[in-house]
């Protein structure tokens, strides 16, 4: 199988390309690994896939205040996958959701209050209409062994570096990026097309979270400030049954992989 990772400079896409052993990857910002690529260039992406010819593409790429990136790049790579036959594996987010339902599983309605969710909510719809048999793998707050954003997050609000506090109105399915890669790859090289909900067993608010990281990293957690987000999508918990069902991929909760 050949494999092209676009975004595989990035936490998630480095990961899976990791795993996957063989694969091309793609970067943006100068002197990062395999091909450089902007997604916001629709001839540029067409050219790589049709040079590349992979079976799969596997699309992390985006840029959180980006709607060109985010929404317009992923279109353009699904484009470029149903101009070449490619399975497409796209990474899609919670955000998509506004956190008014309790829960929201693979046949809630998106209902984005944020630029961003709008954004990614666009790709879905666009990369639905393009490409019939793509997985749109939304997930949750990628965590890993203390290399993720949001472990960095905890350390510097620790050592007074960052400014704000742990939410505790704000409540996501973390997932490890470990777990989260091996999900998307076996969703890869299986036939199942459309929405897949690839998130951690547990929910949990941001402060509890930050809370068990403090715990593994032996940070004073007493000192850890708190603080609530007030509004945005707070509580945007993912029901991910169906799809854990359908995986060997165990999607460990963050109270098991954050144990010491
Ligand atoms: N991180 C999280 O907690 C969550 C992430 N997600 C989704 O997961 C995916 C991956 O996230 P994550 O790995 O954390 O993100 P990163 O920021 O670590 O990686 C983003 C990737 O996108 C690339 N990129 C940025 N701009 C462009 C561009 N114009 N053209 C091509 N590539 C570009 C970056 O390249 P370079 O590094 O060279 O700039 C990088 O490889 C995203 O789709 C995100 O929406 C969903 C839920 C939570
Ligand atoms: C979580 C958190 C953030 N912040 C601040 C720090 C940070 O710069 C800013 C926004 O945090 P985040 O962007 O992590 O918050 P958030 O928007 O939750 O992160 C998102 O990540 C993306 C990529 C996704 O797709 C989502 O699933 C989502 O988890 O708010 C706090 O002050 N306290 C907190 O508890």
């Amino acid at each position: 199988m050949t494999l092209l990772v676009i975004g595989g400079s990035g936490f998630l896409g480095r990961e899976v390309a990791r795993q996957a052993g063989r694969s091309v990857t793609t970067h943006f910002r100068a002197g990062g690994p395999g091909r450089r690529l902007d997604v916001r260039d629709r001839a540029a992406v067409l050219r790589l896939v049709e040079e590349l010819r992979p079976d799969v593409v596997v699309n992390t790429a985006y840029v959180q205040a980006d709607w060109v990136t985010t929404a317009e790049g992923a279109m353009h790579v699904a484009a470029a996958a149903a101009a070449t036959g490619a399975r497409l594996v796209h990474v899609s987010t919670d955000l998509v959701f506004s956190g008014r339902d309790v829960t929201y599983d693979e046949t809630s309605v998106p209902d984005p209050v944020t630029p961003y969710g709008a954004a990614k909510a666009a790709a879905e719809t666009a990369i639905k209409g393009l490409v019939a048999d793509a997985v749109v793998a939304r997930t949750s707050l990628i965590l890993g062994d203390g290399d993720s954003g949001h472990e960095k997050f905890v350390h510097a609000l620790a050592a007074g570096t960052a400014s704000g506090g742990l939410y505790t109105d704000t409540v996501r399915c973390p997932v490890h990026v470990t777990d989260l890669a091996a999900a998307l790859l076996e969703l890869a090289g299986s036939t199942y097309a459309g929405i897949a909900h690839v998130a951690g067993a547990d929910a949990l608010s941001r402060h509890e979270l930050g809370m068990l990281i403090a715990r593994r990293d032996g940070l004073d957690e007493a000192a850890l400030p708190t603080a609530r987000q007030g509004s945005g999508p707070l509580d945007v918990r993912l029901d991910g049954t169906r799809t854990q069902a359908r995986l060997r991929t165990r999607l460990r909760g963050a109270r098991e992989f954050l144990a010491r």
